[in-house]
């Protein structure tokens, strides 16, 4: 697993809706680094995220990922990362651990199962995600956190629907990763300062 992370974006100029989300936007992003990207709804921060992982078009710019052109090698940055999206993307037919599995099928059963106990899901292991809350589905996503190995994480609103124990646990793995060298780029309205963030300050 590629653990060095030295994304460089260098001009970036991406439109969307004939609007421009941003021009001539520069950052990069190293390991042990939290690059939080801030706005306004609709300022584009969703869109940034989506534009360096290929999913958005890029009108102009560059980006390089461990010397790499992104644009032409992007498999190495995909292979690198693990983003969580908006929305947690969860099945309501199947349990929170069948959820889990279908995103970590390598994962052993005491492995799923102590990611959920972190997300404060322990009880939970077996009910159909139908009969959850939207900060309890939110939790089984983010139980990703606790069994990935990639370095990089791309995190779109993660904070949404936690509670102060939900937000406390996801501040405190997000420390955990960046200590021990990972990195992470998040879209979000709290201002982390404890973890010390570069913030990338989005205008609408
Ligand atoms: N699929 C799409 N097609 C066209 N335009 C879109 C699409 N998704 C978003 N947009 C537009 O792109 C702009 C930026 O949206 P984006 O979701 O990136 O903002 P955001 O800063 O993440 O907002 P929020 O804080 O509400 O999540 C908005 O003007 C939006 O209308």
């Amino acid at each position: 697993m590629q653990k060095t992370v030295n994304l460089q974006l260098k001009n970036l100029w991406i439109e969307r809706g004939e609007r421009d989300l941003c021009r001539d936007l520069s950052f990069s992003v190293l390991n042990g680094e939290l690059i939080r990207i801030a706005g306004e709804n609709g300022a584009g921060k969703s869109s940034l995220i989506k534009a360096i992982l290929g999913w958005v078009h890029l009108e102009a710019g560059n980006l390089e990922f461990n010397g790499e052109d992104v644009t032409q090698h992007r498999d190495m940055l995909l292979q690198c990362q693990l983003y969580l999206g908006h929305t947690p993307g969860i099945k309501s037919v199947f349990t929170a651990l069948e959820n889990l599995r279908l995103y970590c099928p390598q994962a052993s059963e005491e492995a799923l199962e102590f990611a959920l106990d972190q997300v404060q899901l322990g009880a939970f292991v077996d009910t159909p995600a139908a009969q959850l809350s939207a900060g309890q589905k939110r939790r089984i996503a983010l139980a990703r956190l606790w069994l990935t190995d990639k370095a990089l994480w791309f995190l779109d609103e993660p904070f949404t629907a936690l509670d102060v124990k939900g937000v406390d646990a996801l501040e405190q793995r997000m420390s955990d990763h960046l200590s021990s060298g990972g990195a992470i780029v998040i879209t979000t309205h709290q201002p982390l300062l404890s973890l010390a963030p570069k913030v990338i300050e989005l205008v609408a």
